[in-house]
């Protein structure tokens, strides 16, 4: 049986019966300020302080500066010496659109995890990626290679995708099928700010709980109650699922 690979956030591992597989490529889906970067940030962090597991951040949309300042922000304790001692690697903006042709920002990243020290990958973002290409045709077949690498040498992987429409509108595109499980982060308004969620939709050969899961974001990260429900578009309320 595969290993289970622990996200950092204990009521997601709760709702995962375990954690990620193993080798798997996750597609972690959310609008703007839904919490989509620090999870990836407390998934490398966590893989490092707790399983001595070295991980990849890549951004096409950050510098290594502002991430840095992400794992501040929340008080991820020691992510400043991961970075300086080489167990967590930032490959940032300025170095991934270096080069304006994408492959050569590609082969960058593939240079980087294939020597096979690395055990998680966090790609900020997937829809960067895929703005590269036109037909589908060829996006697909590029997505399957380039988790195949990932998985090849030995990463479990978060794909990070920029949500346009508002949940329960997702938009389903290739990239939900193609990967191996898919996670949606969720805000709804309230009077006094957000009401946050986090929905385990896919993980494939795991047994899931769907329920939508109240979280929240704060020191430490985040938060999963283990408490299903309390999700209404109207937010604010505690009613249970309303779609
Ligand atoms: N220390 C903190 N305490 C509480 N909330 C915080 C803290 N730091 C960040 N946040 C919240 O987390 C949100 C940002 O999360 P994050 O950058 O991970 O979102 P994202 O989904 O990656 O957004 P984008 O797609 O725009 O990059 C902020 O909007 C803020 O509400």
């Amino acid at each position: 049986m595969s290993e289970l690979v622990s996200t950092g956030v204990e009521g997601l591992d709760s709702i995962l019966t375990g954690g990620i597989t193993e080798r798997s490529t996750v597609l972690v889906s959310g609008n703007p300020g839904t919490g989509k970067s620090i999870f990836g940030i407390q998934y490398l962090h966590h893989g490092v302080s707790e399983h001595d597991e070295r991980g990849v951040y890549v951004s096409f949309e950050e510098d290594e500066a502002d991430i840095r300042g992400a794992a501040e922000s929340v008080g991820f304790e020691g992510f400043d010496e991961m970075v300086d001692d080489g167990d967590i690697v930032i490959l940032d903006k300025r170095e991934m659109l270096r080069e304006t042709d994408f492959s050569t920002a590609v082969d960058r990243l593939l240079d980087t995890v294939e020597d096979g020290e690395f055990d998680r990958l966090v790609l900020d973002s997937l829809s960067m990626f895929q703005l590269f290409f036109d037909a589908e045709q060829e996006k697909r077949t590029y997505l399957l290679k380039f988790s195949d690498i990932l998985k090849a040498n030995g990463l479990t992987s978060l794909l990070i995708n920029e949500q346009g429409a508002v949940f329960p509108d997702t938009e389903v595109g290739l990239e939900n099928f193609l990967t191996d499980g898919n996670i949606y982060f969720i805000q709804t308004p309230t009077d006094s700010g957000v009401n946050r969620y986090v929905w385990v939709a896919k993980m494939r050969k795991q047994d899931i709980d769907t329920d939508i899961f109240p979280m929240e974001i704060g020191q430490g990260g985040i938060t999963v109650h283990e408490r299903a429900g309390g999700f209404s578009m109207m937010g604010g309320s505690d009613d249970q699922p309303s779609f």
